[in-house]
């Protein structure tokens, strides 16, 4: 359904890496068992190869948009956070073509169509419909269109298994056109499972290329994690590792970009104390996890800037499974496994620690005395 799409799922599959994309249940994985009529691992290829396609398709869409931005293209969420048509017309797509070519499939997405369908907002409705229509084969009509958002609307607690979507993450770096990350992570009885990332104005080979290749980034629990350029001319998928740095001194931390979102004078501190002596790297969304799993930083910090604030699944699955499948650890600031059973929010935790894994204890004792915790 997707006009010129098909070709590109493979992309996301490093040569030799996977041995296909089996999802199972969290005792069997550590067992060994491996796919067969017996146990309840399932093969995923097809749906994982049609994700990594949506994916690619909704980022030709956030490029355009990013590109030839202007106010009417951006409002604000009741929450005030903003969205613009791109996130809109990304979470469309996305579920659009798995919905379509999924029967069951659940997606638990971050937007949905109520604001759109109001009058005030027919403008950006109309682009909307018009980017979305401009990526596929044969046109769909607006009402199609708002149903396809809405279908990211499921609810965690009725599916065993589901696909959890940011369509844009990071917003407020999209709007500067900066960074963002398109993240579509899979759960399955409360485990993440699968993740894909897409940032967009990353580069796979230079931090600073003029026209970055976009990096886009797979995972599969228990069969690694690995990287490739969104642009597909641009050489063939590697293995995902992040940094072998074993010593704080040589390390990089990570964090937002706005303070908003992480307490940036107490990640300071922290990383004083850690001996971290390297400037903070700065940068919106998921891509700091992209940022660790291919080791540009050793340590992300999200540091609660609010008492009442959940983490949404959204914001975390992909990129979390990024950086464990590439050999790191990603906690909570009090050093617990963040919990993906609970529903949209990880109400069971605060804040994120995500490291290479060489130094991840000492980093969450020192978070820890630094809060007061
Ligand atoms: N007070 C907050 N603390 C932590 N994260 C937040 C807060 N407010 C918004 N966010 C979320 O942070 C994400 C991007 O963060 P960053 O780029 O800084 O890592 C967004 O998805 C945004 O959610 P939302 O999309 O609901 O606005
Ligand atoms: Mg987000
Ligand atoms: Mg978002
Ligand atoms: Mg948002």
């Amino acid at each position: 359904m997707l006009r010129g799409g098909g070709d590109v799922a493979m992309i996301g599959r490093c040569e030799g890496a996977f041995e296909g994309v089996y999802i199972q249940e969290e005792h069997e994985r550590r067992e060994g068992v491996k796919g067969s009529a017996m146990s309840l691992t399932m093969d995923m290829s097809h749906e994982f190869e049609v994700a990594v396609t949506a994916v690619q398709a909704a980022k030709s869409v956030c490029r355009q948009v990013q590109r030839d931005l202007v106010d009417g293209h951006a409002m604000d969420k009741q929450d005030k956070s903003p969205v613009t048509v791109a996130d809109y017309a990304s979470q469309a797509l996305i579920c659009g073509v798995m919905g379509e070519s999924f029967e069951g499939i659940a997606i638990v997405g971050e937007e949905d169509a109520e604001d759109l369908r109001k009058e005030e907002n027919a403008g950006i409705r109309g682009m909307v419909v018009e980017q979305v229509n401009g990526m596929l084969e044969e046109g769909v009509s607006e009402a199609d269109v708002l149903r396809w958002i809405d279908f990211g609307n499921a609810e965690p607690s009725e599916h065993e298994r589901y696909w959890t979507l940011d369509p844009i993450d990071g917003t407020k770096g999209f709007l500067r056109k900066q960074q963002y990350a398109i993240a579509l992570g899979q759960i399955f009885k409360g485990e993440v499972v699968m993740g894909i990332l897409g940032c967009p104005n990353m580069d796979i080979l230079d931090e600073d290329a003029a026209k970055p290749s976009g990096l886009l980034i797979t995972a599969i629990r228990g069969q690694g994690a690995c990287m490739v350029a969104m642009d597909q001319q641009v050489g063939d998928a590697v293995p995902l590792r992040v940094s072998e740095v074993s010593e704080l001194k040589d390390a990089r931390l990570c964090e937002s970009v706005e303070s908003g979102h992480s307490d940036q004078s107490t990640s300071g501190e922290i990383a004083k104390r850690l001996g971290i002596v390297k400037e903070p790297y700065r940068i919106d969304s998921q891509c700091k996890y992209a940022a660790i799993a291919r080791g540009d930083a050793e340590v992300y910090l999200r540091l609660p800037t609010r008492k009442d604030y959940e983490e949404k699944i959204w914001d975390h699955a992909a990129g979390m499974i990024a950086v464990e499948e590439a050999g790191g650890v990603v906690t909570d600031i009090y050093g617990k496994k963040l919990d993906f059973g609970k529903g949209k929010t990880l109400s069971a935790n605060r804040g994120i620690v995500a490291t290479n894994g060489r130094f991840h204890n000492e980093v969450v004792k020192v978070v820890g005395e630094v809060l007061g915790l």
